[in-house]
């Protein structure tokens, strides 16, 4: 294979940190290697999240990826979850870095005021298909597919730089995620929010109960390159790179058109037995193959202007250049 050093293809990823306000989840994705039964974790608490944004502080890290499991809507703790993710990113964002909620389904309101706190969101549809309640959502009624849709709408409503995407290789066949990102275009189409759609393989963990085979290289190739043909251009695509089989397909999926890489994360939480490469290696390979990997912040350029005269303390522009820096 021609390697072309001409370093012309770029392709990016946020420096990332992820907290967990809670494991606990009263979802049970058979898939999940996160999840804890309510009422079995201790919360995090301010003064530990404080602590933790401290350490990190001088270290490449811009995004503070909130992710977490669910209290239900109607439980009393609700009230307690949802300002404890609020006070989270407000703090994160006191001190200078830039949150990302991805917390489960939000009600409009709840959605409206962590949108205050956040400077993108995200929630993945997962699949369309409402035949993955009758298996790995049987237990999961934040997986209803019509719910999910609906928070991408509302995000849309409420100009919310949106992350989402599908998880791949849960039961789904190809005709269910060519509809998945048939949804995820339609609705982008209406509100223009949709700032990367991330094609999420399924990965085996230690600790969940599916353990199906991980989802193939060949299966996430057509993947790309469907996605590339059904979203518009506006819309990157994102890949783990943690989660892919081997360096050639990472690289043929960015050949056709994955541009992101996502939060490089100490520790992915979600997939806790899959660690990410250092940025270094990661970089080497990549040049190896003629891509240049830049840091990019949690929110796209496009949607700059969503939040022009909202946070006074950040200047998105000077940390932009201080980005740039470190190229
Ligand atoms: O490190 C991770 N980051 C995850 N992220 C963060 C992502 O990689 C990016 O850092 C953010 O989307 C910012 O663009 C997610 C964000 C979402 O909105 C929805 C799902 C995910 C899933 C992961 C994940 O599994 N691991
Ligand atoms: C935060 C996101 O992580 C994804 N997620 C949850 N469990 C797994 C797994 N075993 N492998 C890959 N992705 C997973 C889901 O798509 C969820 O929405
Ligand atoms: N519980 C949320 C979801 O599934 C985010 C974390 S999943 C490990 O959408
Ligand atoms: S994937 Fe998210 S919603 Fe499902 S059980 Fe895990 S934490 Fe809960």
């Amino acid at each position: 294979m021609s390697i072309n050093h001409q370093f012309n293809s770029v392709v990016t990823y946020s420096p990332a940190f992820t907290l967990v306000p809670t494991y606990e989840c009263f979802n049970r994705c058979s898939y999940c290697n996160f999840r804890t039964e309510p009422g079995q974790d201790s919360w995090l608490t301010l003064s530990e999240a404080e602590k933790i944004l401290a350490s990190l502080r001088g270290r490449e890290v811009t995004e503070i990826l909130i992710l977490s499991g669910e209290v239900h809507p109607q439980s009393k703790r609700r009230g307690d979850w949802l300002q404890l993710i609020y006070d989270i990113a407000d703090l994160a964002l006191s001190m200078g870095f830039f949150p990302h909620s991805n917390v489960g389904p939000l009600s409009y309101g709840e959605m409206a005021l962590l949108k205050k706190v956040n400077v993108s969101m995200g929630l993945m549809l997962e699949q369309l298909t409402p035949k993955l309640l009758d298996t790995v959502h049987r237990q999961a009624p934040s997986k209803i597919p019509k719910i999910r849709l609906e928070q991408l709408e509302w995000a849309g409503m409420l100009q919310i730089p949106f992350t989402t995407g599908l998880l791949l290789g849960i039961g789904e066949s190809h005709f269910d995620r060519l509809e998945s990102l048939r949804a995820i275009a339609f609705i982008h189409q209406k509100y223009g929010h949709i700032q990367e759609v991330i094609l999420q393989p399924y990965a085996k963990g230690s600790q969940e109960e599916y353990a199906q085979n991980n989802f193939s290289s060949s299966e996430m190739i057509e993947t790309v390159k469907m996605a590339r043909e059904i979203l518009p251009d506006s819309i990157t695509i994102q890949i783990p790179p943690n989660l892919i089989e081997d360096e050639k397909t990472l690289i043929k999926c960015l050949q056709l058109g994955v541009r992101d890489l996502g939060g490089i994360v100490p520790k992915d939480e979600v997939n806790p037995d899959y660690h990410h490469s250092h940025i270094e290696q990661l970089e080497t390979i990549l040049l190896n193959h003629g891509w240049q990997l830049k840091p990019r912040l949690p929110v796209y350029p496009q949607y700059y202007q969503y939040y022009q005269g909202f946070f006074d303390e950040i200047e998105f522009h000077e940390i932009h250049r201080s980005l740039a820096k470190l190229l």
